[in-house]
């Protein structure tokens, strides 16, 4: 392991610090007032919908507490997460990704052409999952993505799919709080859903023998509308501080979840909130474990700025985009390392 793969150096603009910024900044936001057995109290909420909205302007990130999610279902999860990387490398691969469906195992991503230092394992929220054949603008045909059946740890499956029952509930609470802090019904957002193409994916990052030179996760804005993080207690999650464009480290709160709004949200919102730039560095003693919920709506939703925040002043500034389209372009790219840039929304930009 001493030799150094090319495959996984970033361009020395992109290598990680030694020095870390702890952000200390990042907003914690306590969901207690919308917890299932508190009674709604209007002020409360309006503070939080507030709170969530300038976290949303302001950083683009937020944890949350007292979020409802059952802790022990958590650490059943993690623990499963863990067992099933522990298993050789030829069993993993029984569940492996391949090019016509992304859930599964798999070891060899890329993010903007240099490789991850790390392993994953994706499951869908709905299986099965309707998404377009291709990305052609041209070609309405749809197919059907769905997840694998993974033998070990027993139970896996089940447990997953309880645990996605709890990240939808959260989703829709969160969305229902950011549809509120920009002004439009509680609900507004509900329709998207019906059919999502959401998805939960394990991260294993090892200990990596050149820190300084290679990156867990390369610098990267999530594409959908919200994702969920668990993270453990190892810390490696960096975020690129609006204020001045610094990399700034997510400190673990263990039982908490890290929320950021993805580029569907910027768009929905016209920019008032921005999907920001983020990134995972390793260490070359301790291995990390994450858990992300990505949170995104159905492949057929045309996604372009609300009807209700554009006017005269505030004119629209994207062009409407296909989200099957959008996520269907993303995953071919990430399959196979190319030497192009990848979709962005800012190639949507008016
Ligand atoms: O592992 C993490 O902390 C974040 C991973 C991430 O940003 C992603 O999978 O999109
Ligand atoms: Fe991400």
């Amino acid at each position: 392991m001493g030799e150094v793969d090319p495959a996984f150096v970033q361009d020395q603009q992109h290598r990680p610090k030694l020095s870390i910024i702890q952000a200390e900044g990042i907003p914690q936001i306590d969901l207690t007032p919308i917890l299932q057995h508190e009674l709604p109290n209007p002020s409360t909420i309006d503070t939080l919908v507030k709170e969530i909205g300038s976290a949303s302007r302001e950083w683009g990130f937020f944890q949350v507490i007292n979020h409802g999610v059952p802790l022990s279902l958590r650490q059943k999860l993690e623990e499963a997460s863990r067992k099933f990387f522990a298993q050789s490398l030829e069993d993993k691969k029984k569940v492996g990704r391949d090019e016509n469906n992304p859930t599964g195992y798999y070891d060899t991503e890329h993010t903007k052409n240099v490789r991850d230092w790390k392993e994953v394992f994706n499951f869908l929220s709905k299986d099965p999952t309707f998404v377009p054949l291709t990305s052609d603008e041209d070609d309405d045909r749809v197919i059907q993505w769905s997840n694998p059946s993974p033998q070990y740890p027993p139970q896996l499956r089940d447990i997953i799919e309880e645990y996605i029952e709890e990240m939808e509930k959260l989703a829709y609470k969160l969305l229902e709080l950011i549809a509120l802090s920009l002004g439009v019904e509680a609900k507004r957002f509900e329709e998207f859903f019906k059919d999502q193409t959401s998805l939960i994916r394990f991260n294993h990052y090892p200990p990596c023998p050149y820190p300084h030179l290679a990156l867990g996760v390369g610098r990267h804005k999530d594409p959908g509308v919200l994702t969920i993080l668990a993270q453990d207690d190892v810390g490696g999650l960096e975020v690129k501080r609006k204020t001045d464009q610094e990399w700034v480290l997510v400190k673990p709160i263990p039982n908490a979840y890290i929320i950021n709004v993805g580029d569907i949200i910027q768009v929905w919102s016209n920019d008032a909130y921005e999907s920001v730039e983020h990134r995972v560095t390793v260490n070359s003693e301790k291995e990390r474990f994450s858990i992300p919920f990505f949170f995104f709506p159905a492949h057929d939703t045309e996604v372009k700025p609300l009807e209700e925040l554009i006017n005269e002043e505030n004119p629209s500034r994207y062009k409407p985009y296909n989200w099957g389209k959008f996520l269907v372009n993303r995953k071919s790219s990430n399959f196979q390392k190319k030497n192009v840039e990848n979709i962005q929304i800012y190639h949507y930009k008016i």
